[in-house]
């Protein structure tokens, strides 16, 4: 209120101050005197009758106002409830993509999310998410309405990938707070269907595991081509272990088991793994270990906290047998050591099933430690094409061509050099519609890496 307002208020309503005049009031005394005295200036004196109404009439009004800071904030407290939610939990873009979605929205500042969306037949589009941006914003949820604040710190930066730190507060009454807890049900909820029917990679981000890219249309089991029994051997086997957690913990032992897949570069190795996975309804955690400033640590970290139903991957694991390299550009370059790769393998405590797969091209390097029992469970070499492999994958790309396939495998056998399966791949993908072509140029096919 203005002093103006103030002064209003006095000139209508004078304001007097009631001090009762006694018999005192004659008294001789020192403190009649006074009091007579006051009562005089008071009373006849308009400018300090003016101020010590205004005064009162201060006193009142800031009192009012912090009376209704403290409603309000009390009010504030037992009326409205907030949320919020940081950038690095799981539910922070579960919530932008979900509001993305809500048709009940008023949102002013937007954000672009493009996301590569894989369909079933393998083409791949481009997809614009506006997720709300920094800033306000209201949705209408259930008919309440839910005040949306998203920040972003000026001074904080996640150190893991140099990304200002943010916040999304959810802002309702108090009496709806139960549908933070719907809402972000849903966002989940939309989250998990978006990778349903997909396998999701994920590869580390310094510390943490990151989606790589959008999640992948799964890979048929039948569409990687094995020599005979090696995908029913390791399926089954990977089946018998999720099978008996109860076993595994009776007996006190680690609930995990360590797959070794060796063989030539192309042979299919890591599409089993994939297709492993999506067979089993599990996300793939992608380790290579040669990559650079991958530390013990962080491998230790990263097996420690993998997403769950995920099976890891660690690639070229031969890597962590090589000594430390003198990098020109960057002195030493630091890599997993032995040591730390045992330890890792050792430390994985999680109380789910853990399924690793490792995979190199050079099994010779191998330390004996790393292939004990507890560490690698099951060993499996895949190499190359094999007459059965070849067989089946010329029939795959071209069904019913029995005759042809016969021909190829013969020009195959009298090459008399190893042909991986990815090799085969590549020449019937050069001839897609021409199954002659591919046996006229399978000679084309140049020799493989040695391997051994
Ligand atoms: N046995 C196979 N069946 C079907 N496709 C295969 C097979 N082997 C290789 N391919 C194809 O060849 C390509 C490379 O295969 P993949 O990466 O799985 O080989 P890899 O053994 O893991 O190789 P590396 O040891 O170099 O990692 C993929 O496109 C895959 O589809």
């Amino acid at each position: 209120m203005s002093d103006s307002d103030g002064i209003e208020a006095r000139e209508s309503k004078p304001l007097t101050v009631d001090i009762p005049i006694t018999s005192n009031n004659n008294d001789d005394s020192f403190k009649g005197k006074i009091k007579s005295l006051i009562n005089n200036a008071m009373e006849n004196n308009p400018y300090f009758a003016a101020g010590g109404g205004l005064m009162i009439l201060g006193t009142g009004l800031a009192l009012a106002k912090s009376g209704v800071a403290m409603g309000s904030s009390l009010l504030y407290r037992n009326l409205i409830v907030d949320l919020e939610i940081q950038s690095k939990d799981k539910s922070y873009s579960w919530f932008l993509t979900w509001m993305a979605k809500h048709p009940q929205r008023i949102s002013k500042h937007l954000a672009v999310k493009t996301q590569y969306v894989q369909h079933n037949n393998g083409s791949v589009t481009t997809k614009f998410d506006f997720v709300p941006g920094p800033g306000n914003h209201w949705i209408r949820y259930k008919g309440a309405f839910i005040y949306v604040k998203r920040e972003r710190s000026s001074r904080m930066v996640d150190l893991t990938n140099g990304s200002p730190f943010e916040t999304v507060s959810l802002t309702t009454l108090y009496r709806d707070r139960y549908l933070f807890n719907e809402i972000l049900t849903e966002a989940k909820e939309l989250a998990v269907k978006s990778s349903e029917g997909k396998t999701v990679l994920y590869t580390s981000f310094g510390p943490e595991w990151r989606p790589f890219g959008q999640p992948k249309a799964k890979r048929a089991i039948e569409s990687v081509i094995l020599d005979k029994n090696i995908k029913e051997d390791i399926l089954k086997d990977v089946n018998d272990f999720l099978r008996n957690g109860q076993w595994y913990s009776e007996r006190g032992i680690p609930y995990r088991r360590g797959y070794l897949l060796y063989g030539p570069p192309g042979s299919g190795k890591t599409s089993f793994i994939q297709a492993l996975a999506g067979a089993l309804d599990y996300n793939i955690c992608i380790l290579n270990l040669s990559e650079n400033n991958l530390t013990d640590d962080r491998l230790n970290h990263l097996m420690n906290n993998m997403p769950e139903r995920s099976v890891l991957l660690l690639e070229d694991i031969d890597a962590a047998f090589n000594k430390r390299t003198l990098n020109s550009e960057s002195g030493y370059q630091t890599s997993v050591t032995f040591s730390g790769l045992l330890n890792a393998l050792d430390g994985v405590t999680s109380s789910e099933e853990t399924i690793t797969f490792m995979t190199t091209n050079h099994p010779e390097k191998l330390d004996p430690a790393i292939l004990r029992p507890g560490r690698v469970d099951f060993k499996q070499f895949v190499g190359n094409a094999t007459e059965y492999q070849i067989k089946n994958m010329f029939l795959k790309f071209y069904p019913n061509e029995n005759t042809l396939c016969n021909e190829f495998m013969k020009k195959a056998a009298s090459l008399k050099k190893p042909i991986s399966t990815a090799q085969l791949q590549g020449l019937f993908v050069m001839n897609k519609d021409d199954p002659k072509a591919a046996v006229a140029t399978i000679n084309t096919i140049s020799d493989p890496i040695n391997f051994n």
